[in-house]
């Protein structure tokens, strides 16, 4: 699980060999344990370089392992060993260097990174904080504000960030490992009293507990109801006031009272479930392994409505060539002006540049004629999306798949539509769709697996979870929502009031409530689904058949808003008034 290899004739290499993203798992950490000893041993070794196997570095501690009887070598004190090591050991970061990975790399003494390396203490989207010496060592090395930021988040900072910050010594573009290897011969003898973190005086602005006062406020209320981000702050206080051994101390008591917590083992059933997902079947015994997705190049976009915006820009970010298209003038003025301003807030957001040239727009159809993908994203309109997948069809070169948006029309009447309805898939977003990460691709009886393997492979780069789902009435998420509102919609009836209901699910932790949410989305895309599914009776808002409709209870208050107009946040009152 750990290879040792002595290169350039002084510096001792060892690479981490856990297939596929090298975690710690006991076997990996006690090869490590092993490749140091044998490093430190061996005379005509000067140096210690450790990197990872099929470039990527470390994706930290096993999750895998957690909830079960963990054996083998700890990692605090194999970290501990490498730092109070007399020969210089540098860390070759590539790909991922995250949780433990980047643990063990802060027990290092020197951190060499590729420039396309992600690094992050990201354990607190596990339920978790960083429990192998984490929350010591990164406010020692950059300072109790950054260190805060980055361990209440889990958010992965690039390879020019963390230099920015002083997290690595060294970014290269050329090979990690070579240049990891030079830099090990460049401080072969050098003195490492200066290098040992843990020995590092913890800088702290004066006016310590305001500052983690107000991180407490901001963390409590960004991430309402979660333990992990509060202990994490608790955890980075005492490097700040207490001496190393003794933060280490109440770093594993913190860290103890998260790992067997509920939150903790939902949101670790959260990490594998949404990879559980990406390995999808369908009826026809069609598999994910079996069905070779395509390239997509260039894609384009129809309609430029809220849903349109988001997803052109979504397909932008991931660097791929887009043509948006939308036929009514004002709209396409409008949208124009406000794609650029959410791919510049987005690249202002990760300090990257805004891809405002993978853009063209158009207000006529016959632009899209050489893409390799279309996602049509027009008004909920079965009609007007029938005309448009016509239209595509002809349009289209030979392969292209057409995706559609809708949210609940039935995707195989569109693929009827066209001349090759084996290229025709759902890819259903949730607004807004540049942020939001659920992403179902919806197969018909005639979609193809590629297709399939397609949307799903394009959903991933775009860095959503891509979920492969069935192809009837409101999919998986939408049928989901229906009880949800449902039920809050009888919480009004016996007396609550939209602000009530939506406080107390955004106490529990969404980030919206359900009217709140609601209001945004549209309340017309629900009233349009529920009058397809007869269920409106206008103005039908007293009688016996006002709240049971189709043998079940039923509430119109949502559509005697939307008879008076109220659509939401986009008729300026809803639920709520704006
Ligand atoms: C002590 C210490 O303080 C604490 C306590 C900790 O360290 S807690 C742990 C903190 N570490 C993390 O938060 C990193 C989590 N991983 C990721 O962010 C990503 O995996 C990745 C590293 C950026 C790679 O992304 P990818 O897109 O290339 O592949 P993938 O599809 O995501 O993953 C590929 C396969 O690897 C599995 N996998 C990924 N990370 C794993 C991990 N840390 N442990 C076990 N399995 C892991 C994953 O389930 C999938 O398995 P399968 O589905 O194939 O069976």
């Amino acid at each position: 699980m750990a290879q040792f290899a002595r290169v350039s004739r002084s510096v001792g290499l060892i690479t981490l060999q856990n297939p596929p993203v090298n975690a710690l798992s006991a076997l990996a950490r006690q090869g490590i344990v092993d490749a140091v000893k044998r490093a430190l041993s061996d005379p005509k070794v000067k140096s210690v370089v450790i990197c990872g196997q099929n470039g990527i570095f470390c994706g930290g501690a096993d999750i895998k392992e957690f909830g079960t009887n963990i054996t083998g070598p700890p990692l605090v004190p194999m970290i501990h060993a490498i730092e109070a090591s007399n020969k210089p050991v540098v860390a070759a970061i590539e790909g991922s260097a995250f949780g433990g990975g980047l643990e063990l790399a802060l027990g290092c003494h020197y951190r060499v990174a590729h420039s396309k390396a992600k690094l992050g203490l990201t354990e607190v989207t596990l339920g978790l904080l960083p429990a192998a010496g984490g929350t010591q060592r990164l406010p020692r090395l950059i300072g109790v504000p950054a260190a805060l930021n980055l361990i209440t988040t889990g958010r992965h900072v690039t390879a020019a960030e963390a230099l920015q910050l002083g997290i690595v010594d060294q970014v290269t573009d050329h090979n990690t490992v070579d240049e990891a290897v030079k830099f090990a011969l460049s401080v072969a003898g050098k003195s490492l009293d200066a290098r040992r973190i843990s020995t590092y005086p913890c800088p702290c602005p004066s006016d310590v507990d305001a500052l983690f006062e107000e991180v407490m406020q901001k963390v409590r209320q960004s991430a309402r109801g979660a333990i992990a981000p509060i202990a994490c702050v608790q955890a980075v206080r005492a490097a700040a006031t207490l001496p190393y051994s003794q933060g280490m101390e109440r770093e594993q008591e913190l860290m103890a009272t998260l790992f067997t917590s509920g939150q903790a083992r939902a949101l670790q059933y959260c990490f594998f479930a949404q990879r559980a997902v990406g390995r999808w079947s369908m009826p026809s015994g069609a598999r994910w392994d079996t069905s070779k997705p395509r390239s997509i190049h260039k894609a384009a976009v129809i309609g430029l409505g809220t849903m349109g915006r988001g997803i052109a820009v979504a397909l932008a970010q991931t660097g791929l060539s887009v043509v948006a298209v939308e036929t009514q003038e004002k709209q396409f003025m409008e949208a124009k002006k406000m794609v650029s301003g959410m791919m510049e807030r987005g690249a202002k957001r990760h300090g990257t540049a805004p891809p405002l040239d993978k853009i063209t727009y158009s207000q006529n159809i016959q632009a899209v004629a050489d893409v390799d993908l279309v996602i049509e994203a027009v008004f909920e309109d079965m009609a007007l999306k029938e005309k448009v997948f016509q239209q595509l069809s002809t349009i289209c070169k030979q392969g292209t798949f057409l995706c559609t948006n809708t949210s609940a029309l039935d995707v195989d009447h569109l693929a009827s539509q066209t001349r090759n309805p084996e290229l025709v898939v759902g890819m259903h977003f949730f607004a807004p769709a540049h942020v939001m990460k659920l992403l179902e691709v919806v197969y018909g009886p005639r979609s193809s697996p590629q297709a399939v393997a397609t949307a799903m492979q394009l959903g991933k780069k775009m860095g959503k979870v891509s979920v492969a789902v069935g192809n009837c009435r409101g999919f998986v998420g939408n049928r989901m929502l229906k009880p949800y509102l449902e039920q809050a919609l009888f919480l009004l009836e016996e007396g609550a009031t939209p602000e009530l209901v939506d406080g107390a699910l955004e106490e529990f932790g969404f980030a919206l409530g359900v009217f709140k949410m609601s209001d945004l989305s549209g309340l017309d895309v629900g009233w349009k689904v529920r009058k397809g599914d007869g269920l409106v009776e206008p103005g039908l808002a007293s009688g016996p058949s006002a709240r049971i409709r189709q043998g079940r209870r039923y509430s119109p208050l949502g559509d005697l808003l939307c008879e008076q107009g109220r659509f939401g946040q986009k008729t300026g009152q809803g639920w709520y008034r704006y």
